[in-house]
């Protein structure tokens, strides 16, 4: 079992062993095959909260181990920690990059304060993009699930976006969606645009790609992105069934 100072393979808890298991998890639910997707977690446990863990580029991410995690520090411009330092008989002289998903993370991190960020390639996130395909922004309410999701709200004393409960089955979820492009990261500027004009959402869907989903901690967000996944579900049902998602209260 590997060990380092930022890799603790034998604490099941720890960031890095967190994204192997969920990374698991979420290939069995089709949501990260293919190498699509995957999993960033902030360890908001540990001595430095700042510290941010994020997996290479490219790999089966049911394949991961918790040794080929990279490891940046908030803002993020720093790599701490890279698999590329391990031991050949583990790397396979195999040369690692941080996943092509890091600047994305980031901005979750930097401009929500996320504590974990989850990207799936969801078939259910892709089809709603599809459905929803004129427009920017994907709506449901009157569905009990909608009580998953956080109410947020700006703050204008702090400056911040805090939560300030959960929506209520009758309020009105609203996703921002951003058009795809090539290259992953190149995303950027657009899901910046997109969080700073929907401080309400806690995702965004990513048209004929996928969903980017975050919260104040990984239970958070793995909560969060579970829900919208059924909202975008049922709402792909609704939407071919011909029955709104939206209906006036
Ligand atoms: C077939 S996956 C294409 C890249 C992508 O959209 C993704 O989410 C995975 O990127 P990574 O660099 O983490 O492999
Ligand atoms: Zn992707």
């Amino acid at each position: 079992m590997y060990t380092n100072e930022y890799v603790d393979a034998k604490d099941p808890s720890h960031p890095a062993n967190l994204i192997c298991e969920l990374c698991r998890l979420f290939y069995d639910k089709d949501w990260v095959t293919g190498t699509g997707g995957g999993i960033s977690i902030r360890d908001t446990e540990g001595e430095n909260p700042n510290l941010v863990y994020i997996a290479p580029s490219g790999i089966q991410k049911e394949k991961l181990q918790p040794w080929e995690m990279f490891v940046v520090e908030l803002p993020g411009t720093k790599i701490l920690n890279t698999p590329n330092n391990c031991p050949k008989e583990l790397t396979k002289s195999y040369k690692y990059k941080p996943s092509a998903c890091t600047p994305l993370f980031l901005s979750c991190y930097n401009m929500r304060d996320a504590g974990a960020c989850i990207h799936t390639h969801s078939q259910n996130a892709v089809m709603a993009t599809l459905l929803w395909e004129e427009s920017i922004e994907f709506k449901i309410n009157n569905i009990e699930q909608i009580k998953a999701i956080p109410k947020l709200e700006y703050n204008k004393t702090t400056q911040k976006v805090e939560k300030i409960g959960n929506l209520e089955n009758y309020d009105t979820l609203v996703l921002p969606i951003i058009d795809n492009v090539p290259h992953e990261e190149d995303l950027v500027d657009d899901l910046e645009n997109a969080i700073l004009k929907y401080p309400g959402a806690t995702a965004v869907l990513v048209r004929r790609h996928g969903i980017y989903v975050w919260g104040e901690n990984i239970w958070k967000a793995k909560v969060y992105n579970e829900a919208l996944d059924y909202l975008l579900e049922l709402a792909v049902k609704m939407k071919l069934a011909g029955i709104p998602t939206v209906k006036n209260n």
